[in-house]
C-alpha cells in the first residue's frame, strides 16, 4: 500500500533537501509509492506552492501524490509517518525559555492533531528544536498513540561523531560503527565511543584502542560534536540543513527497515525508567536495535564508566529542567 508521509515546516530549508530524498525513494525504497503531505503556516503558502511545483518537475516514479496544506486537520489525516520539522526558529536575543514557550504551543497542537487524525500506528519523528522536549509535548498531547511511536532526532549528532572519528583515523565513514549519543540534542549531549568499533578489512577493533588518545576522546572530540550545530550556524548564518535532512533520512530508514545485525543507532525515545538509571518521563537519546517494521529495544548491559555516568546524568538533568518549563507552558 501507499505510504502517507507528513513533513511539517515544508517551506523551510531542511525540508527543501528532505522532500526530494523522500520522494526519490531514498528512505522507503524505490518500490514503495509515497504520498507526501506538506504542512507550513499560512504566510508560507506561496513558497509551499513553489516547492510543490519543483517536486512535480522532478518527475519521480515513486511519488504518487503531493498534498500541500496550511491546516493541521488536513495535514495529519491518516498519516503513517509524521516528520515534524517546522518550529519557531531561535531569533537573536531570544532565550531558550522563549523558544520553548513558542514551540510548546505548536507541538501541543500537533500532538492533539496526531491523536485525533493520524493512524494509531503513526511513527513520529521530532526535529524542530528543542527536539527532545517538543517530542515529549507531542507525546503527552497524544495519549491514544503508543509512547514508543514518538522519537526525536539525534542521528545528526551521531553522524557528526562518526565522521570525526573516521577523519581522525583516516578511514571511510562506513568503517566506524556503534557510536552512541546519550541524552539531549543540545550542547549537554554525551557522544560516547567507549563501545564503538572500527573495521579495517576483516578485522574489527575498538575505536578507543585505535585512536589511542583518551585526552582527545574525552575532551576535544566531545566538545566538537556538542558544539557542531552552533559552529555551522556561525559559519553559514543559517542552521544545518543538508546534513540535518540526511540524518532524518537515516533515522527514518532505520526505523522503517530495522538496524542490521548487532549494530545499533541512537534516537531520542521515551524513558520508562528502566535504562541505565535514567528516570522516567523524558525523551532521552539511547542506543537502540530496531526490528524490520519498527519495533525497537534499547541496547542494555553496556558498561558505563564514572565519566560517562556523570555526563549522562548532566544531560538528563537538563531535560528534566526543560520538561518542567514545558509543562508550565502546556497547562497555560
Ligand atoms: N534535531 C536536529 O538535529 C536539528 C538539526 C537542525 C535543525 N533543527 C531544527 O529544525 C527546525 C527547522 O529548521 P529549518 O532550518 O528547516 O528552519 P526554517 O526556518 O528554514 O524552516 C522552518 C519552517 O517551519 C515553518 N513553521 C513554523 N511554525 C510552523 C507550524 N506551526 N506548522 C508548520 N510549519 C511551521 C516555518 O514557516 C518555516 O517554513 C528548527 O527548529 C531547527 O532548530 C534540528
Ligand atoms: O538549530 C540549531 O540550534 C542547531 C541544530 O540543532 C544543529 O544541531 O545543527
Amino acid at each position: 500500500a501507499d505510504l502517507k508521509v507528513l513533513v511539517t515546516g515544508a517551506a523551510g530549508q531542511i525540508a527543501y533537501s528532505l522532500l526530494y530524498s523522500i520522494a526519490n525513494g531514498d528512505v522507503f525504497g524505490k518500490d514503495q509509492s509515497v504520498t507526501l503531505v506538506m504542512l507550513d503556516i499560512a504566510p508560507m503558502a506561496g513558497v509551499l506552492e513553489g516547492v510543490v511545483m519543483e517536486l512535480q518537475d522532478c518527475a519521480l516514479p515513486s511519488l504518487k501524490k503531493v498534498i500541500s496544506t496550511t491546516t493541521v486537520e488536513e495535514a495529519f489525516a491518516d498519516i503513517d509517518y509524521a516528520i515534524l520539522v517546522g518550529a519557531m526558529p531561535r531569533r537573536q536575543g531570544m532565550e531558550r525559555k522563549d523558544l520553548l514557550k513558542a514551540n510548546a504551543k505548536i507541538f501541543k497542537e500537533q500532538g492533539q492533531a496526531l491523536d485525533k487524525f493520524a493512524k494509531k500506528t503513526v511513527k513520529v519523528l521530532v526535529v524542530g528544536n528543542p527536539a527532545n522536549t517538543n517530542c515529549l509535548i507531542a507525546l503527552t498531547a497524544a495519549p491514544s498513540i503508543p509512547k514508543d511511536n514518538f522519537t526525536c532526532l539525534t542521528r545528526l549528532d551521531q553522524n557528526r561523531a562518526q565522521s570525526q572519528i573516521a577523519a581522525r583515523l583516516g578511514v571511510s565513514n562506513d568503517c566506524v560503527s556503534n557510536v552512541i549519543i546519550w541524552g539531549n540534542h543540545s550542547s549537554t549531549q554525551y557522544p560516547d565511543v567507549a563501545h564503538a568499533s572500527v573495521k579495517c578489512g576483516d578485522t574489527e577493533s575498538s575505536v578507543v584502542s585505535c585512536v589511542k588518545d583518551d585526552n582527545w576522546l574525552n575532551g576535544e572530540f566531545i566538545t566538537t560534536v556538542q558544539k557542531r550545530g552552533g559552529a555551522v550556524i556561525a559559519a553559514r548564518k543559517l542552521s544545518s540543513a543538508m546534513s540535518a535532512a540526511k540524518a532524518i533520512c537515516d533515522h527514518v530508514r532505520d526505523w522503517h527497515f530495522g538496524t542490521k545485525g548487532d549494530k545499533w543507532t541512537s534516537m531520542g525515545i521515551y524513558s520508562n525508567g528502566s535504562n541505565y538509571g535514567i528516570k522516567e518521563g523524558i525523551i532521552y537519546s539511547v542506543p537502540v536495535r530496531i526490528a524490520p517494521g519498527g519495533a525497537f529495544t534499547a541496547v542494555t548491559g553496556l558498561s558505563i564508566s564514572d565519566f560517562a555516568r556523570s555526563k549522562m546524568d548532566e544531560t538528563a538533568e537538563e531535560l528534566f529542567g526543560e520538561k518542567l518549563m514545558a509543562m508550565e507552558f502546556m497547562s497555560s
